[in-house]
């Protein structure tokens, strides 16, 4: 079954996201648009805990031809995470938990002048049911921290993250019988990115930092996910 130890920690995260993640924020005076590149908006809202900067990240962004099960897969499943994250510098899978939630450990390239972060993380992939027959579905990966024992004594930081893709996907049907294509799909996202650096880094380099990688993040695992799907059967 899916069920495991984390289940219901990652279930109040995922309830927690569906109530708040999904509201726009663009009228809100809390989030300041960092970015808009064609469909991609990316926002910050400045938080900081005792000088350490906690920033909430949200971006939202249009993708035509895939599939939001098909952008769950590719960001959900270890073995592709280093094929399109750029800010990782060891990827390891720690425990598979169920069929969609396993424990993954990795190591961030160092940002200077700060000490190298590592962080431990509950992956959780699902499919949220639709309200009503002609809604999008919705599918989500969560990604949580978690205390667990590591197979590795580091030096890095432990930082601490809460990260959630939900993805909408829309058909525009074919006209007349056809099957749907890909070019009938588009995929709205919602990423949120929680991110601890779990002790002091400069608030000015982590800002830079996520200005930076937040939309390259986006527009490169789209980018693959859009080109490794291209030739595929559609996954719904
Ligand atoms: C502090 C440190 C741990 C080194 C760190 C710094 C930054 C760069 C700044 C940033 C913040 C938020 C979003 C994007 N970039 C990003 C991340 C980060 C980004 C993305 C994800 S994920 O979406 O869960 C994909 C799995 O890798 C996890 C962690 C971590």
């Amino acid at each position: 079954g899916s069920r495991h130890r984390f289940s219901i920690k990652v279930d109040d995260l995922i309830a927690n996201h569906l109530k708040y993640s999904l509201q726009d924020v663009g009228g809100d005076a809390n989030w300041q648009l960092l970015v808009e590149e064609g469909d991609m908006k990316v926002y910050r809202s400045e938080l900081e805990e005792n000088g350490i900067v906690l920033d909430p990240l949200k971006a939202t962004h249009t993708v035509r031809g895939v599939t939001g099960r098909e952008l769950c897969h590719y960001f959900w499943t270890v073995d592709y995470r280093t094929e399109w994250e750029t800010t990782v510098e060891t990827v390891q899978l720690i425990e598979q938990l169920s069929s969609n939630a396993v424990v993954v450990y990795q190591t961030h390239k160092t940002v200077w002048p700060a000490s190298q972060r590592d962080i431990l993380y509950v992956s959780s992939m699902q499919k949220i049911p639709s309200v009503s027959e002609n809604d999008p579905d919705t599918w989500m990966v969560c990604n949580i921290s978690v205390e667990h024992e590591v197979p590795v004594t580091t030096k890095c930081v432990r930082a601490k993250i809460n990260v959630a893709l939900i993805c909408q996907t829309m058909v525009s049907p074919p006209d007349g019988n056809h099957n749907i294509q890909r070019e009938n799909l588009s995929c709205k996202i919602t990423y949120i990115a929680n991110v601890n650096p779990g002790g002091w880094a400069p608030a000015s380099v982590l800002r830079a930092v996520a200005r930076r990688e937040c939309p390259r993040f986006l527009k490169r695992f789209t980018s693959y996910v859009v080109e490794r799907t291209a030739c595929k059967p559609i996954l719904f």
